[in-house]
């Protein structure tokens, strides 16, 4: 036994051992007393306690190492690899987990399109962590998924857990039962007669507050921008005033992190930083009745957004990096984690014990809260007994306080506060990023300058100077074209994944198995030739208003199927809004025309060193093409 296995047939240990064996045999003639044969074999025992048993069990170690990394040379030792599918080798025992959490971080959905070039519409990799993921691409195999075969797949646990920090048991992790009573809840709000009313005049009022903050830098004077804008009357009109200042604030205080303000010689501004706190801001009042007042000085720290997407950029990692615990221990992450994580609860719970007192105070579920939905309302909130017949004057916070959840029991504050953060993320990055994007195709030097001209006739021609309403809207078809372009291109949710809950056949003939993911890369498929055609790569808002139409399967940033955004009319309404109320004011040249923003890390689509423009009040009269 010992000459097979040790490795060091001639250690010290192995001759004393050899000589112990033949002692023993060597004196059995010479009849031993029992004391003599007792201390024998006590030296041999420990002596195989102490030398050989770990030995023969290291031999068998390296045995099975080898057999293990033999079997597992190509894949993660949680999963192996499809053999019918195509796909990138693996290392051994880790599988594709390298390559998938390489960096730079935020460009998974660029290797997904790498590996599509080079592997095919359907590939499979195996991840630790992840087990087998089958990448898909093809518009019907993603619409089966989202749409025809729902109930077949599922976030699943996995997702649950790696983004529980920020979504809990939130509508964008939930399943099931779960998912659907918070669906049903929250599609209350989402209507015709909330975004004509009431969400239409908040964002108009965030917009001004935008544009009475680029006044500032521009050192235009209000008075006299209000006399020169003729978009700017209806702020005199009673109809429309300003934001009522006077509306709880919470407490924003400290540093930035992040400046809105780059430059104040060369009025350089981060245009992200100022549409993230217009989309904050604007959620706040219309989601939870909270005026946060980041415009009313966009230059102080939101301790909140900072933290917020640090969790959202950390989280993200998660996903292709199954030693996260690890490593964040290691690295102290894990604290700085947790820190984010307290000060986004904080966030949260703050507004929350807000409306716990109001709802103490008034003695109704959630304070009662109602917002004035008549036209032209003035859109504050107040602890108003209800005197309406539907569901539109109340806000997220209000319907989800009154609801019973699907075992018919009231929220409790950690599912208001889940709730809260979920649709914080949904309604503040989404919109922010998708306009920063649109900014940076409509001025970059590499898209036609008609793109520019087109959108500000438009916005001339249909607004005439005034202000855009849920109506003008729709009218605005090319402003429209520009926004779906954009998310083409730039989709504020580069990637999704969903968890196989039952064996099930895709179109094409493809298997996918119980427990694997699909996965489907959002940015890929807005840039693939065989989707969009040979332009696909170009920005050409034209192609919404020809062949190309919404919905469509092809189109999937917005998601497919019952789990399809909920809140893609009041994006679309929002970002209209502000970016027709910019347009008509100010003109905006890129810093860095010529270059593509490096992507942020996060679970969506932000640039990482945010959007520097210069910004100048647009000269009067309408836009022209010898300007
Ligand atoms: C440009 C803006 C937006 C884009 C591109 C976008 C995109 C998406 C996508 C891709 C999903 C599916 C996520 C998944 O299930 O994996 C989604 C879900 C959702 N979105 Fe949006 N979204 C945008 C804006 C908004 C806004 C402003 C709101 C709310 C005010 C919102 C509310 C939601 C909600 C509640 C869901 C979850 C639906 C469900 O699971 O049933 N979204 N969105």
């Amino acid at each position: 036994m010992v000459s097979h296995f040790s490795p060091d047939l001639y250690s010290e240990e192995a001759i004393v051992a050899t000589s112990v064996l033949s002692s023993s045999s060597s004196t059995a003639a010479m009849a031993p007393t029992a004391d003599d044969l007792l201390s024998q074999v006590g030296h041999f025992l420990i002596l195989l306690h102490g030398h050989i048993l770990p030995r023969i069990l290291l031999a068998y170690m390296l045995i099975y190492s080898v057999f293990i990394l033999i079997k597992y040379r190509h894949t993660s030792i949680s999963a192996t690899p499809r053999s019918d599918l195509p796909g990138p080798k693996g290392h051994p025992l880790i599988g594709n987990t390298i390559e998938m959490a390489q960096r730079p971080p935020g460009s998974t959905h660029q290797r997904q399109m790498v590996f599509h070039k080079q592997y095919g519409k359907v590939f499979s990799l195996t991840v630790l962590g992840l087990g087998r993921v089958i990448h898909v691409r093809e518009p019907q195999v993603v619409d089966h998924i989202l749409r025809v075969n729902f109930w077949a797949y599922e976030k699943g646990g996995f997702f649950r857990e790696t983004l529980r920090p920020i979504f809990g048991d939130g509508i964008f992790s939930a399943d099931g039962q779960h998912w659907r009573w918070q669906r049903k809840a929250a599609s209350k709000i989402f209507n015709v007669n909330w975004y004509r009313t009431y969400t239409s005049t908040v964002f108009r009022q965030e917009s001004q507050l935008v544009i009475n903050y680029f006044n500032k830098i521009t050192d235009t004077s209000l008075t006299s921008m209000a006399k020169s804008s003729s978009a700017a009357h209806e702020l005199s009109t009673p109809t429309s005033p300003l934001v009522d200042i006077s509306v709880p604030i919470s407490p924003v205080t400290s540093l930035r992190e992040d400046r809105t303000l780059l430059d104040p010689a060369s009025k350089v501004i981060d245009l992200q930083s100022i549409f993230y706190l217009f989309t904050l801001d604007s959620f706040g009042r219309i989601g939870f009745g909270e005026s946060f007042g980041c415009l009313i000085d966009p230059e102080k720290e939101v301790p909140f957004a900072g933290a917020f997407d640090r969790l959202t950029a950390n989280l993200s990692l998660r996903f292709n990096w199954p030693f996260w615990r690890l490593t964040d221990w290691w690295t102290g992450n894990d604290k700085k984690v947790a820190a984010d994580t307290k000060t986004v609860y904080d966030f949260a719970y703050n507004i929350i014990h807000r409306r716990r007192a109001l709802e103490e105070k008034t003695g109704v579920e959630g304070g009662g809260v109602m917002h004035d939905m008549s036209e032209g309302g003035d859109g504050e909130t107040g602890a108003k007994r209800s005197g309406f017949l539907n569901n539109s004057g109340k806000d997220l916070m209000q319907l989800f306080m009154e609801a019973t959840d699907e075992k018919g029991e009231r929220l409790t504050d950690e599912s208001l506060k889940d709730t809260l953060v979920n649709f914080l993320l949904a309604g503040r990055d989404t919109t922010a990023q998708a306009l920063s994007w649109m900014f940076y195709l409509i001025h970059r030097s590499q898209t036609s300058k008609e793109v520019l001209i087109k959108l500000r006739e438009e916005i001339d021609s249909v607004l005439q100077g005034g202000f855009p309403t849920y109506e003008t809207i729709q009218a605005q078809k090319y402003t429209k074209a520009c926004f779906f372009e954009t998310l083409r291109l730039y989709p504020s949710v580069p990637q999704n994944i969903r968890c196989v809950l039952e064996d099930d056949i895709l179109p094409g003939g493809i298997k996918v198995y119980k427990g694997e993911k699909v996965t489907w890369g959002i940015w890929g498929m807005g840039r693939d030739t065989d989707i969009w055609g040979p332009d696909a790569e170009e920005f050409r808002p034209e192609r919404w208003l020809q062949g190309d139409k919404f919905p469509s399967t092809k189109f999937v940033s917005f998601h497919l199927g019952p789990r399809t955004c909920l809140g893609q009319q009041f994006a679309y309404i929002q970002a209209i809004t502000v970016t027709s109320m910019l347009l008509q004011n100010f003109e905006f040249e890129l810093v860095d025309p010529h270059n593509e923003p490096v992507y942020g890390t996060s679970l969506t689509l932000p640039m990482a060193d945010g959007l520097p423009v210069r910004i100048t009040r647009r000269r009067d009269g309408p836009f022209s093409r010898e300007e």
